[in-house]
C-alpha cells in the first residue's frame, strides 16, 4: 500500500516552500506529487521547480468541495502508469489549497473501491504561519479544521514572529489539537519526516472539536455542504472568497510595484488572504516570485527560469469580501500599467 501524505495549511502558510525542502531530501526522492490550488491560475507547480510525470497539477477549484473526483482520478492514473512500468513512486504527497478541509480527501482514499486497496493514509502534515495564524484561526473555520486534522504541525515563519506570540500560538495549537506533534520549519527535514511515510499508523483520533470540528465521527453532510459554499461568492451579491489574476505585458518597475503591494496589504491585508505572482522586472532576465500573506510581504526571490509560454507577469489574488475591481484600478493608477487580461 502506497502512503499518501496530505500537506495542507492555510493560504500562504508555506506549504510549497516546505514541499520543496521535503522533495530535496533523499527519503522523499520517490514521491509523486499532486498539487491543487484555489483559483483559475495555478503557479505552485512553477514555483516548485520540478517538472516530470510524477508531478500532477489538479484543475483549479477547492479540493474539498469540487475536485475529490479528480484526486481519485489522478491517483488512479498514477497507479496505472506505475503498474505499466512507466513511472516509479513509493509515496504520494498531495498539496491541497490553503482553503481545503483535509478530511474529505482522506475520506476519498479510504472510501474509494479501487484506491483503498492501493493507497493508504500516510499522515496529515499542516503548515501554520506563525505571523498570521492567530488572525486566521479567529476568522476562518478552514484554518481550525486543518489544525484539528493534523498528525504533525510545522510552524513556519517563526523567524519573523515575536517569541511571545509563537509561544502563545503553540499553546493555542495544543488546545486545538493535543495529539499533533508541533515542529518548526527551522527543524531539519529528518525531524519533520520522522514518523511519516511508510509504516505510519492511521490518523490519530481528533480532540478539541468545536465549530471547526473535523473529527470524521462528527462529520455531517450539512456541515460539509455549508462549508463548500463558504468558499465562493454568494448569489446574493456578497463577495465571499474570490480569486482573480492580473496578467501584465512588459517589464515592471520593482520599486513602484513593491511600494504598491506594501500599501495595498497595509490598507486591505485583513481581506487579502494571498497574493502571489511571477514578475517580469525591468533589468532582470529571470522571473521573480513574489508572495504576500495578509499584511505580510515576503522578500522576492529569483526563479531559476521562466516557465513555458509568454513571459508575462502573472499575479494571483485570493480575496475575502473585496472587489477585484478595486485591485485592478489601484494597480493601474499606481503603476500606470493596465493588466492585459484578468481572470475571475
Ligand atoms: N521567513 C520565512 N518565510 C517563509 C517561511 N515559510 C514560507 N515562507 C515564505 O512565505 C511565502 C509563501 O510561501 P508558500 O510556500 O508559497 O506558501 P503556500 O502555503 O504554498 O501558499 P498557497 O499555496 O498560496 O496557499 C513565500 O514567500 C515563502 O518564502 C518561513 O519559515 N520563514
Amino acid at each position: 500500500m502506497t502512503p499518501v501524505i496530505l500537506l495542507s495549511g492555510f493560504l500562504g502558510s508555506g506549504k510549497t516552500t516546505l514541499l520543496q525542502r521535503l522533495l530535496a531530501d533523499p527519503a522523499m526522492q520517490g514521491a509523486a506529487v499532486l498539487i491543487n490550488e484555489f483559483g483559475e491560475v495555478g503557479l505552485d507547480h512553477h514555483l516548485l521547480d520540478r517538472i516530470d510525470d510524477t508531478v500532477v497539477l489538479l484543475k483549479s477549484g477547492c479540493i474539498c468541495c469540487t475536485v475529490r473526483g479528480e484526486v481519485a482520478e489522478a491517483l488512479g492514473n498514477l497507479h496505472s502508469l506505475r503498474a505499466r512500468g512507466e513511472i516509479a513512486f513509493d509515496r504520494v504527497v498531495i498539496e491541497t489549497t490553503g482553503l481545503a478541509d483535509p478530511y474529505p480527501v482522506l475520506q476519498t482514499l479510504t472510501a474509494h473501491p479501487v484506491l483503498r486497496s492501493h493507497f493508504r493514509n500516510g499522515g496529515v502534515l499542516i503548515t501554520v504561519d506563525a505571523v498570521n495564524a492567530a488572525l486566521q484561526v479567529a476568522h476562518r473555520a478552514e484554518a481550525v479544521r486543518q489544525i484539528a486534522a493534523a498528525d504533525r504541525i510545522v510552524l513556519t515563519k517563526t523567524d519573523l514572529a515575536e517569541p511571545e506570540s509563537v509561544a502563545a500560538l503553540r499553546t493555542r495549537l495544543a488546545r486545538l489539537n493535543p495529539v499533533a506533534r508541533v515542529l518548526s520549519s527551522q527543524d531539519s527535514v529528518a525531524d519533520i519526516l520522522t514518523g511519516f511515510g511508510p509504516g505510519v499508523a492511521e490518523f490519530a483520533p481528533l480532540a478539541a472539536c468545536g465549530a471547526g470540528c473535523s473529527d470524521p465521527t462528527h462529520h455531517h453532510h450539512d456541515h460539509d455542504h455549508s462549508h463548500a459554499h463558504a468558499h465562493h461568492a454568494d448569489a446574493d451579491g456578497t463577495l465571499g472568497v474570490t480569486s482573480f489574476s492580473l496578467v501584465i505585458e512588459g517589464a515592471i518597475d520593482w520599486t513602484m510595484f513593491g511600494t504598491w503591494l506594501t500599501l495595498l496589504l497595509h490598507r486591505h491585508g485583513d481581506r487579502i488572504f494571498r497574493v502571489k505572482g511571477i514578475l517580469a522586472l525591468e533589468g532582470e532576465d529571470r522571473p521573480v516570485a513574489i508572495h504576500g500573506v495578509q499584511h505580510l510581504v515576503h522578500a522576492p526571490t529569483h526563479m531559476a527560469h521562466w516557465p513555458e509560454g509568454p513571459r508575462h507577469s502573472r499575479i494571483v489574488f485570493i480575496l475575502e469580501d473585496l472587489s477585484p475591481d478595486l485591485i485592478r484600478r489601484s494597480f493601474a493608477a499606481f503603476t500606470g500599467l493596465a493588466a492585459v487580461r484578468t481572470a475571475a
